[in-house]
């Protein structure tokens, strides 16, 4: 339901040196041949057609050096010219004899072994030409992908924009951090969230912690969406207590309750809305899994969406028999290899309990009439 209700967002136009971990939103095309020219392999000595048989008594005079940055002229008559990788090569060179099989005999090169034309030459267009199709929309731009497009002459391209986020935590108990007594409540989830949706592209602002009034609340709301955030991530309030107000709240400011309540623990309460101005709602849980399962698994699929991919599929899915009752999300370690025997269920699974989250790695999910199935413990992105 999420990912059919969020769409992707307008692309922007960035350039390519600003561009990791953005999403492409348009094919990438190569702007130009690479490599650009007929370029050295090797530093040595570029020699032409006649020079390629056996080698014999002859002698090649030595021309000028050929270094890279500079055009080539042909070759003239028995020269063998000195040049350097990456030197454009002389269009009637034939082969690059590399440095150390060089026989230098008074200021002049031995006629060298047998060379196979094109031997140590990269010629132009091998690796790419100008107008192939690079990179399909939805792909994330790695450190490698940035160097393969700046040498295919590509400057700038689309991208889909950083979906905006604000992050608000409900709750009178809670302190920021660094701001508690020993017996007070951290705002953790707050910085939690926001590391994670950050880590995933998001452009987060993270806004603190409000106090359990309907009024406060739906205020805050309604400037967060006069400043046109696109995700409003709440956490805590959302379950059935009198001081759990985000409901009333998100009605409150028109937003359109999708869901609230879902068969799964943790994650029971959290709630799903959209606002007629293009906003969408997550209430997380308070309690500190149950809000990171719901940001790793809610909002991440509504991220998504909204960056224009498909739903992440699991890493691995059991044969085990599904259990009845509600789907359970466990926290798991799994270890090289990841045959049945190697993912561990964690101990502690209780929602409140943050030690499992100090050595998983995965999450495992079990119940609900599906086939359990396993996923990492964050959704990246980036091998999609
Ligand atoms: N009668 C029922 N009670 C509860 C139900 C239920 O179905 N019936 N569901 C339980 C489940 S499951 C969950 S999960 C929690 C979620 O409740 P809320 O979303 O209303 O969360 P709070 O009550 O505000 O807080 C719960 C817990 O989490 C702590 N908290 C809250 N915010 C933060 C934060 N930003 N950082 C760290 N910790 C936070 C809060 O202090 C509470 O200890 O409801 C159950 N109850
Ligand atoms: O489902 Mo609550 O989310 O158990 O902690």
């Amino acid at each position: 339901m999420i990912g059919d209700m969020v769409r992707p967002g307008a692309p922007e136009r960035i350039a390519v040196q600003e561009a990791i971990n953005r999403f492409t939103a348009e094919p990438v095309l190569a702007a130009r041949d690479w490599p650009p020219f007929d370029m050295s392999a090797m530093d040595g000595y570029a020699i032409g057609e006649e020079t390629l048989g056996e080698a014999d008594q002859g002698m090649l005079w030595i021309g000028a050096p050929q270094y890279a940055g500079a055009p080539a002229q042909q070759l003239a008559p028995g020269e063998a010219r000195p040049i350097a990788t990456g030197a454009a090569v002389p269009a009637n060179a034939s082969a690059i004899l590399v440095r150390e099989r060089a026989t230098i005999v008074r200021h002049h090169l031995q006629r060298p072994e047998a060379l196979v034309a094109g031997a140590n030459i990269r010629r132009q267009g091998e690796d790419a030409r100008a107008g192939d199709k690079l990179l399909e929309p939805g792909r994330c731009i790695s450190p490698a992908l940035i160097g393969a497009l700046c040498a295919y002459g590509v400057v700038s391209m689309q991208v889909c924009r950083r979906p905006r986020v604000a992050i608000l935590a409900l709750g009178d108990e809670l302190k920021s951090v660094g701001n508690t007594l020993d017996t007070s409540i951290v705002d953790s989830n707050g910085p939690m969230i926001s590391a994670l949706l950050g880590n995933a592209g998001c452009d987060v602002t993270l806004l603190g912690s409000i106090r359990d009034e309907e009024f406060a609340i739906a205020s805050a709301f309604e400037q967060l969406l006069r400043s046109q955030f696109e995700f409003i991530v709440t956490t805590g309030g959302a379950s059935v207590g009198d001081r759990d107000l985000l409901r009333p709240a998100v009605e409150r400011v028109g937003g359109d309750v999708q869901f609230h309540g879902v068969h799964m623990r943790p994650g029971k309460p959290v709630l799903f809305a959209t606002h007629p101005d293009g906003a969408t709602f997550f209430g997380l849980p308070g309690n500190p899994v149950a809000a990171l399962v719901g940001a790793r698994f809610f909002v991440m699929r509504a991220i998504r969406a909204r960056l224009g991919l498909d739903a992440e599929r699991p890493t691995r899915t059991f044969d085990e028999i599904p259990e009845a009752g509600p789907t359970r999300i466990l926290k798991a370690m799994t270890r090289e290899g990841s045959t049945d025997d190697c993912v561990e269920i964690l101990p502690a699974q209780q929602s409140h309990m943050l030690r499992p989250l100090l050595s998983a790695n995965a999450w495992v999910i079990r119940g609900g009439e599906e086939p359990s199935t396993l996923f990492p413990l964050f959704d990246t992105l980036n091998e999609h």
